[in-house]
């Protein structure tokens, strides 16, 4: 795993014992998941808007910073519901080299 992933991984836990107004991270645990879930979606759209931005010509840091924003939301929903960042990657190891469209095939046969 990365080793940025790894130790994010490992101050999001940290923060679980953490006090809500020493951290932004303790702070959206105790709002509690509709709030971290928010705040996914929230990013989600940022990123998207930031997207259509850079195919107009726009400037490519704001994507970069919204995406870093989203995994950041994302990887705090993961470790509120008790998961770690490495499912994911083995999950993306698991599909390497299948094609999406194989894959896909085989999930839904044809009518
Ligand atoms: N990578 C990040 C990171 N990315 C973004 N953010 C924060 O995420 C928030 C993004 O929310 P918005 O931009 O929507 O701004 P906002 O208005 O403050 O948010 P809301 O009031 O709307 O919830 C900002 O407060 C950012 O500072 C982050 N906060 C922390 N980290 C990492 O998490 C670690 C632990 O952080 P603390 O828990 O705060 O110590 C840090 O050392 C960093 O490594």
């Amino acid at each position: 795993m990365s080793d940025t992933l790894a130790r994010l991984a490992e101050v999001l836990e940290e923060r679980k014992n953490a006090a809500p107004d020493s951290s932004y991270v303790a702070s959206l645990y105790h709002k509690g998941l509709n709030k971290i879930l928010e705040k996914v979606g929230e990013e989600a759209v940022e990123t998207i808007l930031a997207a259509k931005d850079v195919a107009a010509g726009g400037d490519v840091d704001e994507l970069i910073y919204e995406t870093a924003d989203l995994w950041f939301h994302s990887l705090i929903m993961l470790a509120a519901l008790g998961q770690h960042p490495q499912a994911v990657l083995d999950e993306l190891d698991r599909r390497f080299g299948l094609s999406g469209h194989a894959e896909k095939a085989a999930r839904q046969p044809s009518a």
